[in-house]
């Protein structure tokens, strides 16, 4: 479970940055402002929402890298205000395909995360095993990482944010990259973490990727929440017959020619 209260964040920006001036005080640019919304366990939340929205800048507060100017963030996990440690052994987090060392095999990379968050060594080759199957790692598991290419190594990152069964999933845009045997694959290890009971926040710009996996959707627009709810609401407050259409109405982006 989580719940989130009101989150808002500024960032400096250069006085030549080419930011929405009705955003800008100062040197302040209002990134996102009174995000408000709840997660439970066992439930997918979809962040949609233009590019620059504010989608990963959220996801990286309720990551932990970003500290919120204000809001609450709550869980049933650790706090994320307090011990952080604690907050990150059960979260999973995923922003491109970063965090892994080059010189490194896929399965070093996986077994040094693992055992850096306290597995043992019987369950850190069980849950090397067990992802190595869901995101079919198999071909390339001892290969360094520098030798791989993008779709190996978004699949080899989202291994590594699993590496630990964390409670909380939070996925930037998992699937960029991949061809569409392996983003069936990032489908449905989601959709198992769904099923073991976790909670997962997935920013994403595939409405497909929604309409199959979320039970519910964040619209972010301009730094606010425009929407939250299920995709039966959304497509019912915009009049919509499709998720694409009540996105345009929501983004207030006019109907497609
Ligand atoms: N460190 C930073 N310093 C200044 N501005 C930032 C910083 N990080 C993000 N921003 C700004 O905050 C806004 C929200 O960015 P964010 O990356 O959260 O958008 P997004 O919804 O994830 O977009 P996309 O779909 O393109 O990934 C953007 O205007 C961005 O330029």
């Amino acid at each position: 479970m989580m719940r989130v209260e009101n989150l808002s964040k500024r960032f400096k920006v250069d006085k030549k940055a080419n930011v929405p001036k009705d955003r800008l005080d100062g040197k302040w640019f209002q990134a996102l402002s009174n995000i408000s919304f709840d997660a439970k366990s066992g439930e997918v939340i979809g962040l949609l929402g233009a590019n620059g929205a504010g989608k990963t800048t959220t996801l990286r507060l309720l990551s932990g890298i970003l500290k919120a100017d204000s809001g609450n963030i709550e869980t049933d996990l650790a706090s994320a205000e307090g011990d952080s440690r604690d907050y990150r052994r059960q979260l999973g987090f995923l922003s491109g395909s970063k965090g892994l060392y080059e010189r490194l095999t896929v399965r070093e990379n996986l077994n040094f995360f693992a055992r850096s968050y306290g597995l043992t060594s019987e369950q850190t080759n069980q849950q090397i095993d067990k992802l190595s199957q869901q995101l079919n790692l198999s071909d390339f598991i001892d290969r360094k990482v520098i030798e791989l290419s993008t779709g190996m190594r978004q699949r080899a990152a989202i291994g590594r944010a699993l590496v630990h069964d964390p409670q909380l999933v939070i996925f930037d845009e998992p699937t960029t990259g991949l061809d569409i045997v392996a983003t069936e694959q990032v489908l449905s290890c989601i959709e198992q973490q769904k099923q073991a009971g976790k909670t997962v926040l997935f920013a994403t710009h595939h409405m497909d990727e929604v309409q199959l996996l979320c039970d519910r959707i964040l619209v972010i627009h301009q730094g606010q929440r425009n929407f939250f709810g299920t995709e039966a609401e959304f497509l019912s407050q915009y009049q919509a017959d499709s998720l694409v259409a009540a996105l345009r109405g929501c983004l207030q982006l006019g109907v497609a020619k």
